[in-house]
């Protein structure tokens, strides 16, 4: 028996929501935007990875964030008294490493979900996300849901503070679509992180708050025009948009062709930009492939948001 299941790409931070909104996201011409994992049974645990961006994932298997959902998915198993089988997984890469698309956060939830659906869904889903944010702050260098939680259920996550409750769902604009741009570089998220202030102004914080607040409340009232009236981002883009060639004047490009807001996904360098009109979505997806992909593993998708986030294929 063989399960094989698919975790979308996320937008991280939204913009105005540092470590605390998340978007999975899925382009319009039904392609997979994110990684797929297979299980099956075997003789031995095994890994084997494939795909467009496997050569861009460290040499030995065991270094790959999939072995280690293995090992921390077998350890609860075993904590819980039950029988570990043998497996071999196979990760189909299909995202970009360092791309501000959730890549590791695709392999980390295809990775425990497809472990999961293999053994008839026994962990409930609160169980599920912490191992999976236990293997994102792995990863990265420190705890963060914001790209997990959307991968994971789909829609836009608001991640809260109670540990035990971690993410509440939010109204999506069904009718808008977020252009994603990765220019074919890498940033790491951990490199992207150090880069950042240790501490921000009253002034700052006060903006942070008031911004968020005021997005959530937008989405309840779908009110696009407070949503992204007031996209500016004072925590991490100030100091990360350095790290993205091109991105000021494509942001500022992309305002003038009426786009109601443009941002950094997560910690880039891909670029997104939202609109309710797809011949501006359309337009500035011809413009990005024209004058913000840096090399030939760039690539840019007109998306919708992905309200299912991992699924069984
Ligand atoms: N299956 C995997 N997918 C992605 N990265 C992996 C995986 N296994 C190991 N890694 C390593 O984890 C690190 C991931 O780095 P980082 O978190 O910056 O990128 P990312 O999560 O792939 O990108 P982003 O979250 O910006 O889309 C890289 O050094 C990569 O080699
Ligand atoms: N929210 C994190 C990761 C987003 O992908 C950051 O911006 O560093």
């Amino acid at each position: 028996m063989s399960v094989s299941v698919f975790a979308p790409a996320s937008i991280g931070n939204v913009s105005i929501g540092f470590d605390v909104l998340g978007l999975a996201v899925q382009p319009v011409d039904g392609s997979l935007l994110g990684d797929v994992v297979s299980v099956e049974l075997a003789q031995q645990d095994e890994l084997s990875v494939i795909g467009d961006f496997a050569d861009k994932l460290p040499s030995s298997p065991a270094d790959n964030i999939v072995w280690h959902c293995l090992k921390l998915f077998n350890q609860a198993l075993i904590n819980t008294g039950q029988k570990v089988k043998p497996v071999k997984l196979i990760l189909d890469k299909k995202m970009p490493v360092g791309s501000g698309l959730g890549s590791s956060a695709c392999s980390v939830v295809a990775g425990l979900q497809a472990l999961n659906a293999f053994y008839d869904d026994f962990f409930a889903k609160d169980v599920m996300l912490k191992m999976m944010g236990q293997m994102e702050a792995q990863i990265s260098g420190s705890l963060h849901y914001d790209n997990v939680a959307p991968c994971y259920l789909g829609g836009l996550q608001l991640m809260i503070a109670d540990p035990e409750i971690i993410t509440r769902t939010l109204p999506v604009f069904e009718d808008c679509f977020y252009v994603m741009a990765y220019p074919g570089i890498e940033v790491s998220t951990k490199a992207a992180r150090e880069v950042l202030p240790t501490e921000y102004s009253r002034c700052d914080v006060i903006q942070y708050g008031q911004t968020l607040a005021g997005f959530v409340d937008a989405c309840y009232r779908q009110d696009k025009q407070q949503a992204f009236g007031q996209f500016t981002d004072v925590v991490a883009e100030p100091y990360r948009e350095n790290l993205l060639p091109g991105f000021s004047d494509a942001k500022a490009y992309l305002y003038q062709q009426n786009c109601l807001a443009v941002g950094i996904s997560g910690s880039g360098p891909t670029l997104f930009a939202v609109t309710d009109d797809q011949s501006v979505a359309n337009a500035a997806a011809s413009w990005l492939k024209e004058h913000y992909l840096k090399t030939n593993l760039g690539f840019v998708h007109v998306c919708k948001a992905d309200n299912k986030g991992a699924r069984c294929l």
